[in-house]
């Protein structure tokens, strides 16, 4: 996960309105940081991190040396980074791959950077030379992210609703927090007392179009036809790109097994994938469900078959059982000690 938050134009003190950024800690449980916008003292970034690549540098609201007048706050992993980095010849300050996003807004503006992206993603970022506020998400909305903006121009942003329902403006109606749409970036006019304007709202990516990265793509090209040999092979390689590409985690990775055939076959992909790669550690998988559930019992089924492949490719099944109270709750977090994903970093 990771936990972005901002305002701009806070008609209160930023500093009681930080307490709403700490609402979405457990997107981050590696660091947090509460950030001022030095110039523009009524807007404030917050950051919670789970970091996935460079644990050192990749501290946010990213700002590097080449650049400093941009702050960049994002949640999600660019999976083309490095290749983006080596095409358009950048030199990069750190290992983050969120940095990428800061070389492409500044050789192609803003609709071109978001349409190079592979990835996952949902980002809020400040050009304070050109004052603008520019907020993005991916095709398919992974990534959440809400905001709300009053009539009179505070804008707020969060990974989720809840970091935006208490906070405080001057207006009397409430400001309403809508869902930012997948596959669009928006462009704010920042005033010099830091408040925006909307000024375009645009879609760079739709589903049912090619996407503009996969021009630079390194996946094997795909046949053409629609016999069922090639429609097969064709699924192979793209499923397979899609577990390679996530392999850019430098956390140890692990996989949540539902025991079905979707995440039964991300666990063997990646057992696969994970010795040509050489992965130096044997893949962790976990279940959930309550005992005897079917569940549990087809991914124990998995698991022991995964621990066969090779002696090194499965450190076993850590099974959570739920106690029915435990199923309803919704705030139930059985895996408070690790963060989850289908392919996720344990490390
Ligand atoms: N969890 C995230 O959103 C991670 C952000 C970024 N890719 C990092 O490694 O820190």
């Amino acid at each position: 996960m990771c936990g972005i938050w901002a305002v701009f134009g806070s008609d209160e003190c930023v500093s009681s309105q930080c307490a709403s950024a700490m609402k979405v800690a457990h997107r981050g449980p590696d660091a947090f940081r509460i950030e001022n916008v030095n110039g523009f003292t009524n807007c404030c970034f917050g950051f919670h991190r789970l970091a996935i690549v460079d644990q050192l540098y990749g501290m946010q609201p990213l700002r590097i040396k080449k650049f400093p007048f941009l702050w960049f706050c994002y949640n999600g992993e660019i999976y083309n980074h490095r290749l983006l980095r080596d095409q358009f010849q950048f030199e990069t300050q750190t290992e983050m791959d969120g940095e990428i996003l800061l070389h492409l807004y500044d050789r192609f503006g803003i609709q071109k950077m978001a349409s190079l992206l592979d990835g996952v993603f949902a980002f809020i970022l400040l050009d304070t030379a050109n004052r603008k506020v520019f907020l993005g998400r991916d095709t398919y909305g992974v990534r959440p992210l809400f905001k709300s903006v009053t009539d009179d121009g505070f804008l707020a942003v969060c990974s989720e609703a809840k970091g935006l329902t208490d906070l405080s403006h001057a207006l009397d109606t409430p400001a309403k927090i809508v869902p930012f749409l997948p596959g669009h970036f928006e462009v704010f006019e920042l005033k010099q007392n830091g408040k925006v304007q909307s000024v375009q709202m645009e879609q760079f990516h739709c589903c049912t179009k090619e996407p503009a990265h996969a021009i630079y793509d390194t996946v094997e090209r795909l046949s053409t036809g629609f016999d069922m040999e090639t429609v097969k092979t064709n699924i192979r390689t793209l499923f397979e790109n899609a577990v390679r590409k996530r392999l850019m985690a430098q956390r140890r990775i692990g996989c949540l097994l539902s025991g079905g055939l979707d995440s039964s076959l991300v666990a063997a992909t990646l057992v696969k994938l994970a010795k040509v790669e050489k992965l130096p550690y044997p893949l962790q998988t976990f279940s959930i469900g309550s005992e005897d559930s079917p569940d549990i019992i087809a991914s124990r089924k998995v698991s022991f078959s995964l621990a066969n492949v090779s002696p090194v490719s499965s450190d076993g099944n850590i099974t959570v059982y739920l106690s029915p109270p435990e199923m309803k709750n919704s705030n139930f977090n059985p895996f408070r000690s690790h963060t989850l994903f289908i392919l996720l970093p344990i490390g």
